[in-house]
């Protein structure tokens, strides 16, 4: 089966720094894949690359049968490929819903072209039920700004669905949130579409494997590992690296 990305000898150099030394990631449609290791591994620099936020050396990128290497993020979401950071960004002064018509505006197509508002208005028309998906209908009115941290990845996740990704790419969406919280998250997460692969950079290993359905493990910019959740968590070359220098 042809993977939704495949990314091949993938090398990011800072100085003499390999941030990535010709790593290699496949990922199926609808696959739930996470990417772990310790500090300094290379995992963001390769969801920068995947999302073309940053541009390797070497190596290639394809998404869904076609090179994406010369595309930048913009390009790439229009593509589906869309990403949330380890920061939410969101507009604070914008109630939810209209963060939601914001990201979705790109992507719809009103059903009356000729028609002023008919974008905005189809726009609108898709942010209730994403934010229903996200858990956020109570808080649909409150500017972005006043909901709680959690709330907050929520929206930012409703606002990635909006714009009809096929991956999604996940940076430690867990970071600052509280136990409460994180639970919240992976339920939400796992009742995402099957439409939408997921790609989720995260340190906490609980929230990888209540999620993951594959594994890939780095180290110093190399793919040290990679199998299914049981695999990786017995795998005594997973633990060593973990053990050497883990947060
Ligand atoms: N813009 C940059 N300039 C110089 N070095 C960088 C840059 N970005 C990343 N690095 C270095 O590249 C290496 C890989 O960084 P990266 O952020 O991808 O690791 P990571 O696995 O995501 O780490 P963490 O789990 O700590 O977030 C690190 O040594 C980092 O310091």
């Amino acid at each position: 089966m042809t993977p939704l990305l495949d990314a091949r000898d993938v090398q990011v150099r800072y100085g003499s720094l390999a941030a990535l030394a010709g790593v290699d990631l496949s990922i199926h449609d609808g696959q739930r894949h996470a990417l772990i290791g310790p500090n300094g591994a290379g995992k963001t620099t390769l969801l920068n690359v995947i999302a073309g936020a940053t541009r390797p050396q070497r190596g290639t990128v394809v998404f869904g049968g076609r090179d994406v290497g010369r595309l930048g993020p913009a390009a790439r979401a229009r593509r589906g490929i869309n990403r949330i950071h380890q920061r939410p960004a969101v507009f604070s002064t914008l109630t939810a819903t209209e963060n939601v018509v914001v990201a979705a505006l790109p992507r719809v197509i009103p059903q009356r072209r000729w028609r002023p508002g008919g974008r905005r208005r189809a726009a609108q028309h898709r942010a209730g039920p994403l934010l229903e998906q996200m858990g956020l209908a109570d808080v649909a009115s409150v500017p972005a700004g006043h909901l709680a941290h959690g709330q907050r990845r929520q929206l930012e996740i409703a606002m990635a669905l909006a714009g009809r990704p096929r991956l999604l790419l996940l940076d430690e969406p867990a970071a600052g949130l509280s136990a409460t919280e994180v639970g919240r998250l992976v339920e939400l997460l796992r009742a995402l579409p099957r439409a939408v692969a997921v790609l989720l950079v995260e340190h906490r290993l609980d929230l990888v494997y209540a999620l993951a359905d594959t594994v890939t493990v780095l180290r110093d910019g190399q793919r040290l590992a990679a199998g299914t959740p049981d695999e990786i968590r017995t795998s005594p070359l997973v633990r060593q690296a973990y053990a050497d220098g883990v947060a």
